[in-house]
This record gives structure tokens, sequence and C-alpha cells, in this order.
């Protein structure tokens, strides 16, 4: 049974589109991704997943319980990190810590210490006095208190430093370890690299793109910049290469052979400099946007 089930989930607001015939599955145990353009409609998908908002169509199930007759039940086996987290000024980190808590009357207190430790929390300051990533880090930690079977994180590292992406990204990896399973919607997309398994791409409300990183990883090409008066545009395009950058006579390239067929065929060239790196999946992930506006 997969964790995450939807079927052609669409949510129109009156005129405007949010999502169109939106179709994921989420195997347990992964941490699936969720990128796109700012408006693509991460957000409502997993609002509507939620059942924050009632789609339109289609429809979905989490731990094959049905996200809108369900609802309720599906609450008690997810935590939820909004992308935007607003609470009272007046009230105390340690306070929420509790209200959280008391929802789950089966957490043990030594987790809720540890969880609270671990993000560094100031648990006597009101909320009010917070910086936007010291509220994100209490917004994950309530999500985190019951030891949810689903994570589900809509732009989570928006706000915090780099230690503490770092700190999160440990806790998902901790988590996906357990056997629970991380849902994250994200724009950085080297984040989204390192982490997840695979990584749905959404542009325009549809589905465009489901990425499997590893595989994806394996099919790299390389990515050339090399500096030489004695070659031309015409000359790369002969390589096979694909130009991605030229400026006066240097030249950025991908190039789909290996490296001894690339320093084989350009050795007939006089070259001033020479760079060869791995494409990297952030420049995949971009092309794939590419790519699909090119097709449309
Ligand atoms: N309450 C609303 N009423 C009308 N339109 C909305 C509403 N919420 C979202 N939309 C529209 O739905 C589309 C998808 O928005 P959504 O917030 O889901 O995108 P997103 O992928 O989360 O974007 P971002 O990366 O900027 O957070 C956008 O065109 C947006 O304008």
């Amino acid at each position: 049974m997969n964790v995450i089930e939807i079927k052609k989930l669409t949510k129109n607001y009156g005129k405007n589109r949010g999502i169109q015939d939106v179709n994921i599955s989420v195997k347990e145990g992964e941490i699936f991704g969720f990128i796109g353009p700012n408006g693509a409609g991460k957000s409502t998908t997993i609002k509507t997943i939620l059942n924050f908002i009632y789609p339109t169509s289609g429809h979905g199930t989490i731990l094959g319980m049905d996200i809108v007759k369900e609802s309720e039940k599906i609450k008690e086996y997810i935590g939820y990190v909004p992308s935007e987290v607003r609470y009272y000024d007046d009230i105390k980190v340690k306070d929420i810590i509790k209200y959280s808590q008391s929802f789950y009357p089966k957490v043990n207190k030594e987790d809720v210490e540890n969880i609270c430790n671990d993000l560094e929390l100031d648990m006597n300051k009101k909320m009010g006095e917070l910086s936007l990533g010291n509220k994100k880090k209490v917004s994950i930690a309530q999500a985190l208190i019951h030891n949810p079977k689903l994570l589900i994180l809509d732009e989570p590292t928006n706000g915090l430093d780099p230690l503490m992406q770092k700190k999160l990204f440990n806790i998902l990896i901790k988590e996906k370890e357990k056997g629970n399973t991380v849902f994250l919607s994200s724009h950085n997309l080297v984040e989204v690299q390192n982490l997840c398994d695979r990584v749905a791409v959404i542009k325009e409300g549809k589905i465009v793109d489901i990425i499997e990183i590893e595989k994806a990883a394996n099919k790299l090409t390389l990515k050339v910049t090399l500096i030489s008066s004695d070659i031309n545009e015409e000359s790369i395009l002969n390589l096979g290469g694909k130009i991605l950058t030229k400026e006066e006579n240097s030249y950025t390239f991908v190039y789909s052979k290996d490296v001894d067929s690339l320093i084989k065929e350009i050795s007939n060239y006089k070259i001033d400099e020479l760079l060869i790196e791995k494409e990297n999946l952030e420049d995949a992930f971009l092309n794939y946007y590419e790519n699909y506006m090119e097709e449309k």
C-alpha cells in the first residue's frame, strides 16, 4: 500500500487555475520531493490532501484512508509543517509544545524533550520574540512530537540558517531510517537532490515529470567549459556538444559521451583552458523545465 496515493486530483479556485489531474504515489519509507516554480500548485496540492481545502474533483488516500472522508483520523498519523508559520505573539514556546502534546496522550515526554533540544528551541521565549527561522523550528518540533508515520513539509528550510537546515536533513534521514515517510515541497534543488528518493515536478498545475534521483544521477552527462581561439560554435556542435553559454572564446556545453572521447576529439585544437565537470542534477532539473516549455 502506498502512503500517499492521489488520483486525478483537481482544485480550481473559481476561474483561477489551482491544480489539474495530479497523480502522485508515495511509497512507505520514501523521502519524496515536490518541486516547481512559484504558483505551480505545490501548496494547493498539499492543502488539498490535508483536507484544508476541498478538491474540485479526483480523490486520494493517505495510509489507505480517504483524504476527505477520513481526514480527522489521518491527522493522528501525520505531521505537517506549513510554508508560512503564524502564531499568537504572547504564547511561549513551551506552551505551544505542551498544547501540541496534549492531543497525543501516548507521547513519550523524553522524546519530546529530545526533539526540542535537537532543534535548539528556546522554550521560555514568547513567539512574538522569535525570528521567522526560529518560529519555523517550533513548527517542525510540533510536527514531530507524535512520531508521525508521514511528515508533510511545505518548504521547510525557508528561513533556517545552514546549520539548522543540515540538522533538519539529519532529522528527515532518521525518520526515513525509522520507516517513516516524508513528503517535502521545496525550491532548493540541491536539497532535493541530496535528500530525496524521488521527485515530482509540477508546473502550471500539472505534474510534468517524476524523477528517480539515483537513476537520473547515473544518466548525467558532462558539462565542459573551454577557452580556445582555435574552436568555434560549429566545431563544438560537430563534436556532439550542446552549447549552454558562449562568451568570446569561452564555451560551456554539455557532452553526452565519456571523458576519453572528449579529450581525443578536442586534441586537434589548441585549448587555453579546460574544465570538465559532471552536470549536476540542478542543471538537469532546470533542463526539464526548459524542455517542457519548448514542447508546449
Ligand atoms: N486562495 C486562492 N484563491 C485563488 N487562487 C489561488 C489561491 N491559492 C492559490 N491560488 C492560485 O493557485 C495557483 C497555485 O498556487 P500555490 O500556492 O499552490 O503554488 P505553489 O507551487 O505553492 O507556489 P509557491 O512556490 O510560490 O509557494 C496559483 O496560480 C495561485 O495564484
